[in-house]
């Protein structure tokens, strides 16, 4: 468990969840509840911070997508709830420019009360995202989105901040007890910030690791061969039942609004009447998402390495 050595060092315990897993009404498909182990570490975090420094995250929104807008909201009231600090510089879209993203990331690097910097994204088109990301400083990146922090990701060293939503899927793996070690694993999806960090911390697992996306072929039958399948291709139920195999681990990273107004995500809920276990949408990666990104800050603010 390398990857959480540094919040182990902290006093952060992953909770051991496998005994206690619920299923699904009617199957054998174990619930992977992000959302309760979500909840743990936030109130580790809320024991662990006293007599420390108070945390504290600044968010820099650019622009008027909604969807952001609602996504800030809620990591502030829920680094409110463990008693984290928080900031928030919001920049209409009419005042947007790389210029102005960077000054200001500029003077929070020089802000001793300010431990981590989130640029919520996706940025405006206009805006060369990686050149605003490298701005802050490494101490200060609680996404684990810079270039320094993937790397030292890859080389295994583990100094710098691990992209939220895989350090949470690989948390909630290890917390509902599921063996990585020589498993075949899947991840659908190639992104920065999911599927590529997310390749290399179940490589880092000692799995053996498929990387598939939209220009893969058959994509089925590789999906079938999966132990542990991660789905972060952003098609809303794309993967059903014909793509698993019987009891592998199904992680939903996707989330999509239906017509009807449900949420969804990458899986199609007929995977339950085969697969051990499911992480669900809502309440399964969502939440652990911002538990990490929590830890992230704990981290910046507290360690000392
Ligand atoms: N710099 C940056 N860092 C991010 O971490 C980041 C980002 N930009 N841009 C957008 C994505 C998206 N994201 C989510 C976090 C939590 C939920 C979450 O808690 N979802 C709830 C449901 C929420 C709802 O009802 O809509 C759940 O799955 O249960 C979802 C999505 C973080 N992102």
């Amino acid at each position: 468990m390398k990857f959480f050595s540094r919040a182990q060092k902290l006093g952060f315990i992953l909770p051991d969840f496998s005994k206690t897993a619920q299923v699904y009404e009617g199957t054998n498909c174990k619930i992977m509840d992000g959302k309760t182990l979500s909840t743990n570490l936030i109130s580790q975090a809320k024991t662990l911070k006293d007599g420390k420094k108070v945390p504290c995250l600044a968010v820099i929104l650019a622009g008027e997508n909604p969807a952001s807008h609602v996504y800030v909201k809620n990591k502030i009231k829920i680094f409110k709830e463990a008693g984290f600090d928080s900031q928030s510089y919001i920049i209409s879209s009419d005042e947007i420019s790389e210029e102005k993203i960077i000054s200001l990331i500029l003077s929070l690097n020089k802000d001793k009360n300010v431990d981590g910097i989130l640029v919520q994204l996706p940025l405006p088109k206009t805006i060369n995202t990686e050149k605003i990301l490298n701005a802050i400083s490494p101490h200060k990146d609680v996404d684990g989105f810079l270039a320094h922090s993937i790397g030292t990701l890859a080389t295994g060293e583990f100094t710098n901040a691990i992209a939220c939503t895989p350090f949470g899927i690989l948390a909630m793996l290890v917390s509902y007890g599921i063996e990585i070690s020589g498993k075949n694993s899947v991840v659908v999806g190639r992104s920065n910030i999911v599927g590529k960090p997310m390749s290399l911390l179940l490589l880092s697992s000692d799995a053996t690791v498929t990387m598939a996306h939209s220009k893969t072929k058959d994509l089925k039958q590789i999906c079938k061969n999966a132990d542990i399948l991660i789905a972060a291709a952003g098609q809303p139920e794309l993967i059903d039942k014909s793509y698993i195999k019987e009891n592998a681990v199904i992680i939903d990273v996707g989330i999509h609004r239906k017509e009807n107004g449900k949420l969804c995500g990458d899986v199609h809920s007929n995977v339950k009447e085969i697969a051990y276990s499911l992480s669900p949408v809502p309440g399964g990666v969502g939440p652990m998402t911002i538990a990490m990104l929590m830890l992230n800050t704990a981290l910046a603010a507290w360690a000392k390495d």
